[in-house]
C-alpha cells in the first residue's frame, strides 16, 4: 500500500553513454510496500534507470533522494546502505558457496580477526526462509535459476533492503515459477518493502504490480495504476502510436502444397533436441515454443 513519501525518489535524471542518451530527465518515486514496474521498448532505458536507483551508476544530472534525504555521490555500496539494492539479470552469487554463505557474503561480521562461520544459525533467523523453502547447505550452483533468485532475495533481506530493483526476473523462470515470485513480492511489499519490476512481460506486470511508469527513447511517458492499465494500453503507450498501426492484419498462409523453403525431419544432436520436425514455407511464420530447456533455441540450428 502507498504511502505519502517515497522510499526512493530520482528527479530530472539524465544518463548519456557516449552518443546515447539513456535517460533524459527521467521522474520516478517509489513507495513503500509497493510494487512499480517499468517497461518500455527495447533500449528504452528501463535498466538504465532500475541501476541508477540501485548505485550501479551515476546520474549525469538530476537528484535522488532516499527517504526524504538527498544523496551526495552514488554507487552501489552507498545505495545499499540506504537499503537500495539490485537483483540484475545477470546474478552476483557464488555458485560454489552455500546457500547460506551467499546470503551473508560481504555482510560477515568478524571478531579478532576470525570470521564468524555461524551462517546456518543466522539464516535460521532470517524468519522469511520458511516460506522460501531453501536448505542453507545447499550449493548454490546446484539450484535451479528459481531458487538462485530466492538466494538473491534472501540476500537482500539479509542486508535489510527497503527497495529491491529486480530487471527482468521472469526471464528465465516457467510460468509456475514467475507465480511462486509473484508471492515472494507479496511477502516484500506486506513487510513494508518496495519492488522497482524492470519487465517486457505485460501479463506479469499487470499481474504483480501497483504501479506501472511506461519509458520510451530515454523519456517517461507516464505513471498510472496498473488497475487502470491494460495490455493495449499499455503497448501503445511504449511504441506512441496505435496498436492497429503496429500490428497490421498478416498476410493469409501459404497454401499447404505450396513447397518448403527448409524442411527439417527428426533432427537430433548432443544439444538435447530429440526427432524435432518442422517445416517453413515462403511467406510463414513459424514459431517454436516450449519451456526453458525445452530446446526451442537449440532447434532451428541443424
Ligand atoms: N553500459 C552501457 N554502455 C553503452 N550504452 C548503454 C549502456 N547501457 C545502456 N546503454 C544504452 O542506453 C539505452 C537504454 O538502455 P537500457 O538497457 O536502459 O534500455 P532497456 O529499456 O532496459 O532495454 P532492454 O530491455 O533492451 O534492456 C540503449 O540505447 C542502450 O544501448
Amino acid at each position: 500500500m502507498a504511502t505519502a513519501q517515497p522510499v526512493i525518489e530520482l528527479a530530472g535524471i539524465t544518463k548519456r553513454f557516449g552518443g546515447t542518451a539513456a535517460l533524459d530527465g527521467v521522474d520516478l518515486a517509489v513507495h513503500p510496500g509497493s510494487v512499480h514496474a517499468l517497461v518500455g521498448e527495447n533500449g528504452a532505458g528501463k535498466s538504465t534507470l532500475g541501476k541508477i536507483a540501485a548505485g550501479v551508476y551515476e546520474p549525469d544530472v538530476g537528484r535522488i533522494v532516499v527517504e526524504g534525504r538527498p544523496v551526495g555521490r552514488w554507487d552501489t555500496v552507498r545505495a545499499q546502505r540506504r537499503g537500495i539494492v539490485m537483483m540484475a539479470q545477470e546474478l552476483s552469487l557464488v555458485r560454489d558457496l552455500t546457500v547460506a554463505q551467499n546470503v551473508f557474503l560481504g555482510i560477515e561480521r568478524s571478531s579478532f580477526g576470525l570470521l564468524r562461520r555461524d551462517h546456518g544459525r543466522r539464516f535460521a533467523e532470517l524468519d522469511e526462509i520458511a516460506r522460501f523453502g531453501l536448505d542453507p547447505d545447499t550449493r548454490v550452483g546446484d539450484l535451479r535459476i528459481a531458487d538462485q533468485q530466492k538466494v538473491e532475495i534472501l540476500r537482500a533481506l539479509a542486508r535489510d533492503a527497503k527497495v529491491i530493483v529486480m530487471d527482468e526476473p521472469t526471464s528465465s523462470l516457467t510460468a509456475h515459477e514467475t507465480r511462486r515470485l509473484h508471492e515472494m513480492i507479496r511477502l516484500l511489499t506486506a513487510q513494508g518493502r518496495a519492488v522497482v519490476y524492470v519487465s517486457h512481460f505485460l501479463d506479469a506486470v499487470l499481474e504483480v504490480s501497483d504501479t506501472v511508469t511506461v519509458m520510451r527513447d530515454g523519456r517517461r511517458i507516464r505513471t498510472a495504476p496498473a488497475a487502470d492499465q491494460t495490455k493495449a494500453s499499455l503497448v501503445e503507450a511504449m511504441l506512441g502510436r496505435e496498436l492497429a498501426v503496429s500490428f497490421p492484419p498478416l498476410p493469409p498462409a501459404p497454401h499447404p502444397d505450396t513447397p518448403p523453403l527448409l524442411e527439417v525431419e527428426a533432427l537430433a544432436g548432443d544439444n538435447g533436441v530429440k526427432r524435432a520436425s518442422f517445416t517453413v514455407r515462403p511467406g510463414e511464420i513459424v514459431g517454436l515454443l516450449g519451456l526453458v530447456g525445452s530446446g526451442r533455441t537449440e532447434s532451428p540450428a541443424p
